[in-house]
């Protein structure tokens, strides 16, 4: 068995519940799931500021899972918070729930739209298409207007406009794809998908299946140059705990 550590860096329980089903429900036979957040931090993610907090938590269960020999993680927030800081961390393969869905669009349409939360969350996911090199392969970027949380109060209203901003978006952005922009949205992928009868994209279960075609190619973070283990230095007060 392969243990493959699915990080929902904001502290939600509910989300991290959501998040660990998806992932648990594409899983390979010899994959095994373990769903964890930060037990310290912000409650969801919906800018910069959140996302510098996430990033710690983050790289506390990155170590947390070397330490008990997981064999790959995810960063199942679609800012990807503290990715390449993971990956300096991490020994085995570290994939983020952005990259990996627009990797996965790229590879099933020309033009992919994105669908996220709030509209100040635009700025990190345009952020992230530069950083990865998709600029060119996203169509539009959306926010149904929503905080993330909405996503787990359970009336159903988030995920309506979610799937309201998809129909409007695959009519009007000439798009091949759609990408869901929140971890909060893995449950919506496969039905959507069924319903609009276009790949509507998440990144909890696309990122689980790249750390697995990763794990089976015998690919780990690279430790030459950039991503090697951090350089060892005394970190002091509430950071101690990361050294
Ligand atoms: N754009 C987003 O909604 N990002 C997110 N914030 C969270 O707390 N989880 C996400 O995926």
């Amino acid at each position: 068995k392969q243990i493959i550590q699915v990080i929902n860096p904001n502290t939600s329980l509910a989300m991290t519940e959501t998040i660990g089903a998806a992932a648990r429900a594409v899983a390979a036979e010899n994959t095994e799931i373990i769903a964890v957040c930060p037990a310290q931090g912000v409650p969801s993610i919906e800018g910069h500021f959140d996302e510098a907090i996430a990033a710690i938590g983050v790289l506390e269960q990155i170590k947390a899972g070397r330490e008990q020999g997981v064999s790959g993680h995810v960063i199942a927030c679609f800012g990807d918070p503290g990715l390449l800081a993971a990956r300096e961390l991490a020994q085995g393969p570290v994939v983020g729930i952005a990259e990996a869905a627009m990797h996965m669009a790229t590879l099933v349409a020309t033009r992919f739209s994105i669908v996220t939360t709030l509209p100040r969350t635009l700025i990190i996911a345009r952020h992230l298409l530069q950083q990865y090199g998709f600029e060119h392969h996203c169509a539009a970027l959306h926010a149904i207007d929503l905080p993330v949380l909405a996503l787990e109060d359970g009336s159903g209203k988030a995920q309506e406009k979610v799937r309201q901003r998809c129909i409007q978006s695959i009519r009007e952005d000439g798009c091949g794809a759609i990408v869901l922009g929140c971890g909060g949205m893995a449950d919506l992928a496969q039905e959507l998908t069924r319903e609009l009868g276009v790949p509507v994209i998440d990144g909890v279960t696309a990122a689980v299946k790249m750390v697995e075609s990763l794990l089976a190619l015998g690919l780990s973070t690279s430790k030459h140059g950039d991503l090697d283990y951090p350089i060892r230095k005394k970190l002091s007060g509430q950071f101690e705990r990361l050294n």
